[in-house]
């Protein structure tokens, strides 16, 4: 019998007030060599149903601008919220997703990783099996809740990591460029399942990659940033953009526009529209 499908956190509320406002924020490490400044007075707001994208090359503060809105670093200046609320501290309502699927305890089964933290905080066992079933079955795995994680493929382990996340019932996914340590062919069968899983469910998720091809597929929103530190270059719209339209010559265009303004002349007009028609690209506030 299909597990009883668990109530959803607010996912699909539709409300003016952005879910998550990150106003102004730097963020810095105190190295050996002094302070290290990751970025520098970044602005974004996501909205609930967002799939909202950081994109920039290394070192331009995704990841730690990812820690920031899991409460796990403190802003040096300007301020994080969720739903009105102060980011201060980790906590379930921001679940990360790492590239890292190794670390999925390889003595637990499948279904016990995905049980794990809800068990820890404090869910009842039948209830985080029940949901652990009901996820993995959502991700494809459903055939694969008693394996062990060294029995599985990397795309699989990946889609683990998704169902570990997602059962959590987090009001914003966190994902740190999740697939990228995955082959091409695996990779894209992840943004793909990705993609599926959003439409059916519609959960927000900030989703960090320095690829511009995945941001595209993956985003509806995308913010560009500049490395050293880590500023706003611009914020597009990328919501006509999936995997279908990735060889059109729309796509290409929309590529080549993000590459010149990531690494070239970042002067050239901007008003010359991804896409074309559309005004795909805003000048942001705070854009330098
Ligand atoms: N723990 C740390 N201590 C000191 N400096 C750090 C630390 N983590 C990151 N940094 C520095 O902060 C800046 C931003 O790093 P961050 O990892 O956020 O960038 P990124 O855009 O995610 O890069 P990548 O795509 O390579 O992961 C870099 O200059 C980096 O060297």
């Amino acid at each position: 019998m299909e597990a009883e499908e668990p109530s959803m956190s607010p996912l699909n509320l539709v409300q003016n007030e952005p879910l998550l406002r990150v106003e102004h924020v730097t963020l810095a490490y105190k190295g050996e060599r002094g302070i290290v400044r990751a970025t520098e007075g970044v602005s974004f707001d996501v909205h609930r149903g967002d799939r909202f994208v950081l994109l920039g090359p290394s070192g331009c503060g995704k990841s730690t601008l990812l820690k920031a809105v899991g409460g796990f670093i403190a802003p040096q200046a300007g301020s994080l919220t969720l739903a009105g609320q102060a980011i201060t501290r980790p906590g379930p309502d921001r679940i990360v997703v790492f590239q890292e699927f190794d670390q999925l305890p390889p003595w637990k089964t499948v279904r016990e990783n995905v049980m794990f933290p809800m068990l820890a905080g404090g869910v009842k066992r039948k209830e985080a099996d029940q949901r652990a079933r009901h996820w993995l079955g959502k991700v494809g795995l459903a055939r694969f809740v008693d394996a062990y994680p060294h029995t599985l493929s990397g795309g699989m382990k990946a889609r683990v990591a998704i169902a570990r996340a997602l059962a959590m019932q987090p009001a914003i996914l966190l994902m740190d460029e999740p697939f990228a340590a995955l082959d091409a062919l695996t990779r894209r069968s992840m943004q793909e399942a990705l993609q599926a899983l959003w439409e059916e469910i519609g959960f927000t998720m900030l989703f960090v990659t320095h690829s511009i091809e995945e941001a595209l597929v993956v985003g509806n929103r995308i913010l560009l940033l500049s490395p050293h530190p880590g500023r706003v270059r611009a914020e597009l719209n990328s919501h006509q953009f999936s995997l279908a339209s990735a060889g059109s010559a729309e796509f290409q265009a929309a590529t080549q526009r993000i590459h010149d303004l990531l690494f070239g002349d970042v002067h050239a007009p901007l008003e010359r529209a991804l896409g074309g028609t559309d005004h795909a690209f805003d000048h942001h506030p705070n854009c330098r």
